[in-house]
């Protein structure tokens, strides 16, 4: 398999899911190039120290806006950003321009836990 690139975002009501999500996948992202938003990558780390995730700034301080770029760049193959629908998020603007990038860029893009494990899967034929 290629060596593909992921971006994991997770807001702060949704960073349980995500660790547990990269813990419950581990061996299978092990391979492969992570990049994450500062707290995000923090918990993750925290939970799997075995991984190597690049940590970019945290969200709300251009994180979101910096995996857009990479995205726009072609530099990430998939993005896994757990989104808390209930909760107001003073960078909602910064949310949507690197969900709109996602889109605009055709990249596969699991929102939620659900779409997450199909998208692993399909990683791990
Ligand atoms: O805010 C985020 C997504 O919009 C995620 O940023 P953090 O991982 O730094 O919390």
């Amino acid at each position: 398999m290629k060596n593909l690139t992921l971006a994991l975002v997770a807001h702060d009501a949704k960073k349980d899911d995500m660790s547990h999500f990269v813990a419950m996948h581990e061996a299978t992202l092990r391979p492969l190039t992570l990049f994450a938003t500062g707290t995000t990558g923090g918990r993750i780390m925290e939970r799997c120290p075995s991984l190597t995730v690049t940590r970019l700034k945290s969200g709300p301080l251009g994180g979101d806006q910096q995996i857009g770029a990479m995205i726009a760049e072609g530099k990430i193959d998939a993005l896994f950003f757990f989104v808390d629908p209930l909760s107001p998020h003073p960078h909602d603007v910064d949310v949507k321009a690197l969900m709109r990038l996602a889109l605009v860029y055709n990249i596969p893009m699991a929102l939620n836990v659900a779409t997450a494990e199909r998208l692993i899967a399909s990683f791990e034929d």
